[in-house]
């Protein structure tokens, strides 16, 4: 307990002289009220508070030391919805949520009874929930109804499942009045978003969709029966909402391979970095209840931090995807420094003074300046900002059409070997295509393990350590790059126990003990590998992954034995 003169007891009501110490939110009169009160207080007794600035808004604090993976706190969703920004090839996949469970389904098939919106069967149990469906069933029946079902193209024009999050985020004002209150208090950035490119897509996508089709219709209503239904419908509160969403939403990705949008109270107050301390997961079987875990040892004072932006991203792209979206500057240790820690993730090769070659590489002048010099560290040569932004989008564009296109290994490494000319070897571009190559070779048909040669399997492990290296230093207590460090591992050891196979096959007794020592290594990988997969299991690539991982510990177990 510590003293606090300020606030009154929890129990009695009188002056307060002590706050509790674990999360400083609550005062007693003294230690025998609290005792009283902790009943009710453990369950929101957290290690944390909210705490405020200028810059950064509201955010979250540690009230006291926190040990990594501990579960920080768990929060039920305030609203959650399909995904609430398509892809050009989502936008027209007649494959879309269903509106009452989420799971896939064929528009034109079953629908909500009621509104007539798609569902997975008619009788599909989220359609009567009122924190599902039930939300905005309501309003979606005063919509058209008379669609040709066999009309896919109407049909998908007119059910914008990408607009749902947005209606049931208003509808909590009529049936949860306090989330409603809990909504309308988070960040929307809605000055910023004035005349924006984003409030201009907002405003063609949801805005004037939701009008046309039920809002107004609304309006209509609340006149003909003199009865107001929504104290807030107007398009200025959905830019609003949109903002909103803009600013906070989380997706949530499903094993069905859908990905859902959505809102949390507490949660959605965690300030981003590019080397978050924490890392969250959703319960899928209990309503989406998100869980924050601490991704390693946090100190008392220290900010609870997620990242909202794509760790394996250069800070150029990082820096112009948050202003945008997020409307601030990150000035996380990664940002401030040119070399990305170490691994420069961002590095151009210089190409030299027009007479000559130049070794060095071209890393920016002032990282956290939009219009900063890209300057060569080993000759005086610069870039402006601007070429290198054209520069990485149309390599960007090029490895994104080449991987989407099921390409060979062939394929890959040609892209791998111009794009090199260019970029550092380690560069998010090159990360990405290598990435790839590395699962491909000993899984693509003729490349499988046993038909690689020697050369090919030493070279599969050289890459897979160079990416681990740049994983390790981008995130070094491995919070978000979980899925990536675990493929990466589990082909480090795959192409080790291989290569350690033939070798086995053809050495002499001499080079068990060396042999012996490489399956060692694989084996503890295979460990690391597991460990932190734990945070991808509620993934559907996660959970594959984890169960070719058992199979692997087994074999590589038996193969140890078999050796020593
Ligand atoms: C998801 S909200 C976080 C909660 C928000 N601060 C609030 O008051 O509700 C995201 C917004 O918080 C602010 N923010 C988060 N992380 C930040 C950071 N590292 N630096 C500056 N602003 C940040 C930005 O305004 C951002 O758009």
């Amino acid at each position: 307990m510590e003293d606090d003169k300020c606030g009154k007891c929890a129990i009695c009501g009188v002056k307060a002289s002590q706050t509790c110490s674990a999360c400083k939110s609550v005062q007693y009169c003294g230690a025998e009220h609290q005792k009283k009160h902790w009943k009710i207080h453990k369950l929101e007794c957290r290690p944390f508070c909210i705490a405020r600035d200028e810059e950064l808004g509201r955010y979250l604090m540690a009230t006291r030391d926190i040990a990594a993976n501990t579960v920080i706190f768990t929060e039920n969703p305030l609203v959650v919805g399909p995904k609430w920004f398509l892809n050009e090839k989502e936008e027209y996949s007649p494959i879309v949520p269903c509106v009452g469970c989420f799971a896939p389904c064929r528009v034109g098939t079953y629908t909500c009874a009621n509104c007539h919106w798609p569902a997975c069967s008619d009788s599909c149990p989220g359609l009567e929930n009122s924190k599902l469906h039930g939300l905005e069933c309501p309003i979606l029946c005063l919509g058209v109804r008379s669609i040709n079902p066999t009309d896919i193209k109407a049909l998908m024009d007119y059910y914008r499942t990408d607009t749902l999050v947005v209606l049931k985020s208003l509808m909590l004002q009529r049936k949860m009045p306090k989330k409603w209150q809990e909504l309308i208090d988070m960040q929307s950035h809605e000055n910023e978003r004035i005349g924006s490119e984003l409030q201009k897509d907002a405003e063609e996508r949801i805005v004037s969709y939701l009008m046309k089709n039920f809002l107004e219709p609304l309006k209509a209503l609340e006149v003909k029966s003199n009865k107001k239904i929504l104290e807030h419908c107007d398009a200025k509160i959905l830019h609003k909402i949109c903002g909103i969403i803009e600013t906070n939403y989380m997706c949530i990705n499903l094993l069905n391979g859908m990905e859902l949008s959505s809102l949390f109270t507490t949660a959605c107050m965690m300030e981003h970095s590019c080397l978050p301390n924490c890392y969250f997961s959703f319960d899928h079987y209990n309503g989406f209840k998100i869980s924050v875990t601490a991704g390693r040892d946090i100190k008392k004072g220290e900010h609870l931090q997620i990242m909202y932006s794509n760790m394996l991203w250069g800070t150029q792209m990082r820096q112009e995807h948050l202003a945008l979206t997020k409307h601030f500057l990150c000035r996380c240790e990664r940002c401030r420094d040119p070399t990305e820690l170490g691994t420069y993730f961002s590095g151009l090769r210089c190409i030299g003074p027009e007479s000559s070659t130049c070794s060095g590489i071209q890393l920016p002048e002032d990282p956290l300046a939009e219009k900063t010099d890209w300057v060569c560290n080993k000759c005086p040569m610069r870039i402006n900002s601007e070429e290198v932004r054209y520069l990485n989008t149309q390599m960007g564009e090029e490895v994104e059409v080449l991987l989407a296109s099921k390409p060979t290994i062939d394929q890959i490494e040609a892209l791998i070997e111009k794009l090199s000319r260019f970029l550092h070897r380690n560069h998010y571009h090159l990360f990405n295509l290598k990435h790839c190559l590395i699962q491909m070779y000993g899984t693509q048909s003729g490349y499988l393990l046993e038909d690689l040669s020697e050369k090919q399997l030493l070279e599969k492990i050289k890459t897979s350590e160079e990416l681990l290296d740049v994983c390790d230093k981008l995130d070094p207590h491995t919070v978000r790059l979980s899925l990536y460090v675990a493929i990466i591992l589990n082909e480090m050891q795959s192409a080790t126990v291989e290569y350690n196979k033939r070798q086995s096959k053809k050495s002499k007794d001499v080079e068990k003990d060396k042999i012996g020592a490489e399956l060692q290594k694989a084996s503890e990988w295979l460990t690391r590998a597991k460990r932190v997969l734990q945070k991808e299991l509620d993934t559907l690539q996660g959970s594959k992954l984890n169960d070719a991982l058992n199979k692997s510990i087994e074999s590589v177990g038996k193969l140890i034995a078999e050796t020593v």
